[in-house]
């Protein structure tokens, strides 16, 4: 699979965030990719449906919507309805994550699971047959801009051999300090979804910064 490059609109200036969606639109990239913290399961408050209502009038790629929250069924309804298609849920915040992810897809959105890098990939074994996306946090979450956490190549390889030999298809996602540095290797590892915020934003290029992380994935494959 081509790696699937996932700017977070946490890292935008959102004095001009239509500007951002647009030049998303024209860029490379694939998917936006929008966390929302709800300030009880991570110590952070990011955004909400005004933001979301923004997104889905003027964002031509598909929202790749990362629930920070504790209680997300409450919400899996309204983010479906403002254009949500992929959710992605918190294992750790789920105490009934199979009917979680079941709720997921009754709204008619791609289903995926997040965990926190403290979080073994084990604890998905009887999850990974209903899902689309399996994300894994390559930092602790709650805000851009952090360093990448190294475990987090080991976990990749975890999780791709436990997809090899179950043959699921989901895709795996990492998010937290990816960038061009990086990529490769996770590349290599078995990611096929990046999230990168800092990376992308703070670039003086980010439309080439995309398009050179997308070369930098591939090389010497
Ligand atoms: O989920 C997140 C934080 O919880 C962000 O998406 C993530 O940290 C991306 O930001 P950066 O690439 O700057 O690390």
């Amino acid at each position: 699979m081509k790696p699937i490059i996932a700017p977070s609109i946490l890292s935008a200036n959102f004095a001009d965030l239509k500007t951002e969606i647009e030049w998303i639109n024209e860029s490379q990239a694939d998917w936006f990719h929008v966390d929302v913290m709800d300030g009880v399961f991570v110590p952070n408050i990011s955004f909400g449906f005004p933001v979301m209502e923004v997104l889905k009038k003027y964002a031509k790629k598909p929202l790749d919507v990362h629930l920070m929250i504790v209680e997300p069924d409450k919400y899996i309804e309204r983010f479906a309805n403002a254009g949500a298609h992929i959710i992605t849920v918190h294992l750790e915040a789920c105490t009934h994550l199979h009917r979680t992810i079941q709720l997921i897809k009754q709204h008619g959105c791609k289903a995926g699971v997040a965990i926190n890098p403290h979080t073994p990939v084990d604890l998905l074994a009887d999850i990974l047959q209903d899902l689309d996306l399996v994300l894994i946090m390559s930092v602790n979450p709650g805000f851009g801009g952090q360093a990448f956490i190294e475990q987090t190549y080991s976990k990749v390889r975890k999780l791709n051999a436990l997809k090899s030999e179950s043959q699921y298809e989901f895709i795996i996602e990492v998010d937290g300090g990816v960038s061009d540095q990086n990529i490769n290797k996770l590349y290599q590892a078995g990611v096929n979804a990046f999230v990168a915020g800092n990376a992308i934003f703070k670039a003086e290029n980010p439309s080439t910064l995309i398009i050179k992380m997308k070369e930098s994935a591939s090389q010497n494959l």
